[in-house]
């Protein structure tokens, strides 16, 4: 168990005002709001609540800041991004605790998410010097092609409150790589995470108005008149697929670079002939890590009838041996769902499945007492109709639905409008390949429950984004091409 003493004190050493042009300062109206603990319901402490003006004041800011940051030698953004690095791996402990205290997850996985996330930093100052271009002769050989890319300009980041850090700097690190000077708003349930990242790319000697953070309880009262104003030139969102869609339509007016990582709807796929200890250590990885608060979370378990029994009661035996409780206390393995929103639609959609017949093997209720608990769940016999089958379920319930063959399978894991991930357990080498290319989804985890890797890109089809996060292709997401038509004599 954490001392209060401590967890005061880690809340207290972050500012708690928005960041523009370099300086910390309240909510031009003076506005405030209070960030809660899921695990207590108590409030932690209050940030600065921002309106219109705000968000504008930092686009300006952001809009001054871009010549320069884009004129910038590589190697020095590289080299501000390799300290951030360092300085944030430095803090894991304050960090960890910080996100644990604002969003829930056990301390271990808050660590977990603070390297995750430092990698990011670290990725990209690697990425920052190797940004190229081209030269060619033209078919014709009368003129010679100039190929350049450059910074697209002003970004604009919406961020969610399940991955607090990782989250921002899959989408900073790579943004400060290419030259783009930002206006951050990160969730209204999790302000302190990007705050503290905020501090540190301060210090670590970012410039002054390269990165603005706007907090606040009206996301649209901020985003919107932003990209409606043409300073911004790239929008990246992270979140659900229903706000992703009405960004797309603001930012449609001023035609601007999008990039939408957004919800998910994974199936789950163990075949007869998978290694069934892979395969429910992968279920627990895939369902329970961040407490099935992820994109990535396996939604819809799809077993074969031939493995079902099996896989179903040793997935129940490890979703029932885990400890539920406060994130900060020793041995707590699942922490509480984000508000008292999240987790009554897990509570609605579990209802409506066993009203359909589904029969409850573990858990299916809320926890009593204070805090935003729901008891690890496992479910078999789920109807196809019901909401849980087309719904994300962000919360730690597992739906297990029987095939019998491959084609039964793969036309129900692709029932979906979601294409994030899905998972496939199976030793047949004809059959993981078969079935990885038929898949429709942007990433598929082969006998393993993780995908996410800041080295590979991240990203889904269908209705769940578009464009690419990590890996080789994420700075591309911040450039732009230019090409040069030489005329030659
Ligand atoms: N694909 C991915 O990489 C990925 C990663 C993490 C989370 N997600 C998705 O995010 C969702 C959970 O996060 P959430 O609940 O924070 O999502 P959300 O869409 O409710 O909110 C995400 C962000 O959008 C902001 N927002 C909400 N309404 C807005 C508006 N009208 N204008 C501007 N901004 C607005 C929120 O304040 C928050 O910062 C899930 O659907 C999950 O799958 C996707
Ligand atoms: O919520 C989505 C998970 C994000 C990740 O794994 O990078």
């Amino acid at each position: 168990m954490t001392d209060p003493n401590r967890e005061q004190s880690v809340v207290d050493s972050v500012p708690h005002q928005l960041l523009i042009d370099g300086s910390w300062r309240p909510a031009g109206s003076g506005a405030t709001t209070v960030v809660e603990d899921p695990a207590t319901e108590k409030a932690l402490c209050e940030v600065a609540d921002a309106g219109r003006d705000d968000g504008l004041a930092a686009l300006a800011a952001a809009d001054r800041a871009q010549p320069a940051f884009a004129a910038m030698a590589p190697r020095e953004r590289s080299d501000i991004l390799r300290r951030a690095y360092e300085a944030v791996l430095a803090r894991v402990e304050d960090l960890a605790l910080l996100m644990t205290l604002e969003m829930g997850k056990p301390l271990a996985e808050a660590r977990g998410e603070v390297t995750y996330a430092a990698e990011f930093l670290r990725w990209f100052s690697e990425e920052a010097v190797r940004v190229d271009g081209g030269f060619a002769v033209s078919p014709d050989g009368r003129n010679r092609f100039l190929v350049m890319r450059q910074a697209v300009g002003v970004s604009v980041f919406v961020t969610p409150w399940n991955f607090p850090l990782a989250m921002g700097t899959r989408k900073i690190a790579p943004a400060i790589a290419a030259g783009c000077a930002m206006v951050v708003k990160p969730a209204p349930q999790t302000p302190l995470s990007m705050l503290a990242l905020a501090q540190i790319l301060q210090e670590v000697g970012l410039p002054d108005g390269v990165l603005n953070v706007v907090t606040t309880t009206d996301a649209a009262d901020v985003v919107e008149p932003v990209l409606r104003d043409g300073r911004a030139r790239k929008l990246s969102f992270t979140g659900s697929t229903a706000v992703g869609r009405l960004l797309l339509e603001q930012a449609s007016s001023k035609v601007l670079r999008t990039s939408m990582e957004l919800g998910g709807n994974a199936a789950f796929l163990v075949f007869d002939d998978a290694d069934v200890d892979r395969a429910v250590e992968g279920a627990m990885q895939a369902k329970m890590r961040n407490m099935g608060e992820a994109c990535t979370a396996a939604n819809r378990f799809l077993v074969q009838r031939g493995i079902a029994d099996e896989f179903s009661r040793r997935l129940a035996d490890r979703m029932g041996a885990l400890t539920v409780g406060r994130g900060t206390e020793d041995g707590v393995q699942v922490g509480p769902m984000i508000d008292g929103k999240g987790r009554d639609k897990i509570v609605d959609l579990v209802g409506d499945a066993v009203a359909h017949g589904a029969e409850v093997v573990l858990g299916g209720e809320r926890a009593d007492g204070p805090g935003y608990f729901y008891r690890p769940t496992v479910l078999t016999g789920v109807p196809a109709h019901s909401r849980l089958n087309s719904e994300e379920i962000f919360g730690p319930v597992a739906p297990i639905t029987v095939f019998d063959d491959e084609a039964q399978a793969l036309a129900d894991a692709n029932a979906t409008d979601f294409g994030l991930v899905d998972y496939v357990f199976t030793q047949d080498l004809d059959r993981a390949l078969r079935v990885s290319e038929r898949l429709e989804a942007g990433m598929v985890g082969l006998n393993t429950g993780l995908v996410s890797n800041p080295a590979a890109p991240f990203g889904g089809i269908k209705q769940s984004g578009l464009g690419r996060e990590g890996g080789t292709v994420g700075i591309d997401e911040f450039l732009e091409t230019k090409y040069v038509a030489i005329a030659t004599a």
